[in-house]
């Protein structure tokens, strides 16, 4: 009997809106780990496919061979996402676990291409519950269900990732946000009570930002803000915090540096401000810094904050683009800052 339309239509679409529904499917995946492009050898392995099933449905109609190639092009697919989300997908157990999953699909998948020629003569076997058919489509829709857990935890590893950062990292400047730098604050406090040494902290503030605002709009004013941060971050020690502290002012926490050294740092930082170009319509600026130390028995950094804020506001004062010392360092500081400004606060 000559099979006519649904019975050679239907199965040809839906194997064409499978494959469909798995490179969407691969493509989101490839998103999700922040690669753009498409699949360009898995796109071909499909259109290829889509050639192969055209042949055996309408030139020279062959069931198993069908099954077969479906089956091969599905194993593809389903080892190309286990290899991305395995080799790429970083350390997170939603990614391993879905990884793992498809790589057990592809398995399977493999095994139905392999045993096809032997165990599916027409498309009625499918429904015969031989072993092969039992195994194929049992841990097939467990394997659904288990990827598409795997798929809820990657995305919520995602989201917690993102609220992590958006808590963390400024979104401007990319420094840390203030309640990480206070989270900073209170591990180098905890660790300096096992092993006792020195801690500082800077205030720095951009110098009369708000005419680079007024005089050239507030979009050249962020990234005069931007390059201000990236020039302390790169003249700063990996180990320094250096955070926002509101507006165009920025702290940073110097763990294991004394007085002397946290007011020579300020002032390489003052001068590698100071020597930025003005280009690209990016007008040159200065800052101005204030200095402090963390006293024994300060529980909270209010304290050497409010120091260091005396000490930035004397700053000001004095001229600006210079770093400033609070009372109680000036006189370690006036021994080696030679140069620099150290006044009582
Ligand atoms: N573009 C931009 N401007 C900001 C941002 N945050 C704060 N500002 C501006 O920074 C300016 C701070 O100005 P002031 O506090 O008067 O200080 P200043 O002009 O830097 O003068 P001095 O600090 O005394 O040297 C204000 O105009 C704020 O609007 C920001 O994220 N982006």
């Amino acid at each position: 009997m000559v099979p006519t339309w649904p019975h050679l239509h239907l199965p040809m679409a839906g194997n064409a809106a499978l494959l469909l529904a798995q490179m969407l499917y691969l493509q989101g995946t490839r998103q999700h780990l922040g690669m753009a492009q498409h699949d360009r050898a898995m796109l071909c392995a499909c259109a290829l496919t889509l050639l192969g099933l055209l042949l055996f449905t309408y030139v020279w109609p062959h069931y198993r061979a069908r099954v077969a190639l479906m089956s091969f092009c599905m194993a593809l697919i389903y080892a190309r996402h286990a290899w991305l989300l395995l080799r790429q997908g970083g350390a997170g157990l939603g990614m391993r676990f879905t990884g793992c999953c498809q790589a057990l699909m592809c398995s399977i998948m493999m095994l139905r291409c392999v045993s096809s020629p032997w165990t599916l003569n027409d498309s009625s076997a499918q429904l015969m519950p031989t072993p092969m058919q039992v195994i194929y489509v049992g841990s097939f829709s467990l394997m659904v269900l288990l990827i598409n857990m795997g798929q809820l935890v990657m995305v919520s590893e995602r989201l917690r990732d993102e609220y992590r950062r958006l808590a963390t990292q400024d979104s401007l400047t990319g420094s840390l946000t203030r309640h990480a730098w206070l989270e900073l604050f209170h591990h180098e406090l905890a660790r300096l009570q096992r092993h006792p040494q020195p801690l500082c902290a800077m205030l720095i503030d951009i110098d009369w930002f708000k005419n680079v605002n007024d005089q050239y709009g507030h979009l050249v004013g962020d990234q005069v803000l931007r390059r201000v941060c990236q020039t302390l971050h790169a003249a700063l020690r990996p180990s320094d915090g250096l955070g926002r502290y509101g507006g165009e002012e920025f702290v940073v926490l110097l763990p294991a540096v004394d007085a002397q050294g946290a007011l020579r740092c300020a002032q390489r930082l003052c001068a590698a401000v100071a020597e930025l170009p003005s280009n690209q319509g990016l007008p040159g600026c200065t800052v101005s810094i204030g200095v402090s130390a963390w006293r024994p028995g300060e529980s909270c950094p209010e304290p050497m904050l409010a120091r260091a804020d005396a000490a930035l506001y004397l700053a000001k004062a004095q001229g600006r683009n210079r770093a400033c010392l609070d009372e109680a360092l000036q006189d370690s500081a006036n021994v080696a800052a030679a140069g620099s400004t150290v006044l009582a606060v």
